[in-house]
């Protein structure tokens, strides 16, 4: 299933210092705005992870993913926040490694921060981890990006290639959080995975230098009308009017 709502694919981003990615930098009603990449091979359920996230629902069955944004608000700490997700094609792996197109890269590049998937049905997927954080950390050389490792599927244990905890361990060697969700059976772990990322963007960008409160002191507001003059000019025209008055 592909969620139309609030939709764009890879294809349409502006690219990183365009004037079209200005206007990316806020969300609606100028929220500050977190933009997060979700990765990994292909079938882990990153379709089904966000549109979980997004609509608290389970489909099963999702269309094969071209790489769409969508976009919902969240509350960190006392602040709304205005969040884009990027669902991603699943990753090919050659014999040389990874093979991230330029699509991806154009993804990786655009986010703030990164949610990787794997799932606990699929050892290969799980191997590709570390490569794709290497990738991520590659792709935004000089910023640790903050990133998320989601180890999916977690109902499917009887058929299990993967102990969670091999995840976990991995997760924390790479610094980064961890969750071991079920997507098709719990919103909650799905929530806190992205809720954590967030928290974790937001602290980067402390509030003083949102966007929204620069636009404030970039843009002066024009200054309200003196209500000292106002009422002297009122007195004045209402004296005016009785002094006509009086001479007819
Ligand atoms: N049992 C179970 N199935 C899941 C879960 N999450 C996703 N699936 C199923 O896994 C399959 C693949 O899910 P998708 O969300 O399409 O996976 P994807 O990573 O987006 O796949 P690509 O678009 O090929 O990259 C679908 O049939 C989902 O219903 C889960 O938590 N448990």
């Amino acid at each position: 299933m592909r969620l139309i709502q609030n939709m764009c694919t890879i294809a349409e981003y502006p690219t990183p210092g365009s004037a079209a990615a200005a206007d990316y930098c806020l969300g609606a009603a100028g929220r500050r705005l977190v933009k997060i990449a979700v990765v990994g091979a292909s079938g882990v359920g990153k379709t089904a992870l966000v549109v979980r996230f997004l609509t608290k629902r389970f489909i099963g069955d999702y269309e094969r993913n071209a790489g769409n944004l969508y976009t919902r608000q969240v509350q960190i700490e006392g602040e709304t926040l205005a969040i884009q997700v990027q669902d991603t094609p699943g990753i090919q792996v050659h014999e040389n490694g990874l093979s991230c197109n330029e699509q991806l890269n154009r993804c990786i590049r655009w986010a703030d921060a990164v949610v990787i998937v794997f799932s606990i049905t699929d050892r290969k997927s799980y191997e590709l981890i570390g490569q794709l954080h290497q990738h991520v950390q590659q792709v935004h050389l000089g910023t640790r990006l903050p990133v998320v490792v989601v180890a999916n599927k977690a109902d499917l244990l009887h058929i299990k290639q993967v102990d969670p905890q091999l995840g976990l361990q991995l997760a924390s060697m790479l610094g980064c959080s961890f969750y071991e969700v079920s997507v098709s059976e719990n919103y909650n772990d799905v929530y806190n995975a992205f809720h954590v990322l967030c928290k974790e963007v937001s602290h980067k960008q402390p509030p003083s230098s949102t966007p929204e409160k620069r636009r404030t002191s970039l843009i002066p507001r024009p200054k309200s009308p003196n209500m000292q003059d106002l009422k002297r000019r009122f007195k004045q025209a209402l004296s005016a009017k009785v002094r006509t008055v009086t001479s007819v």
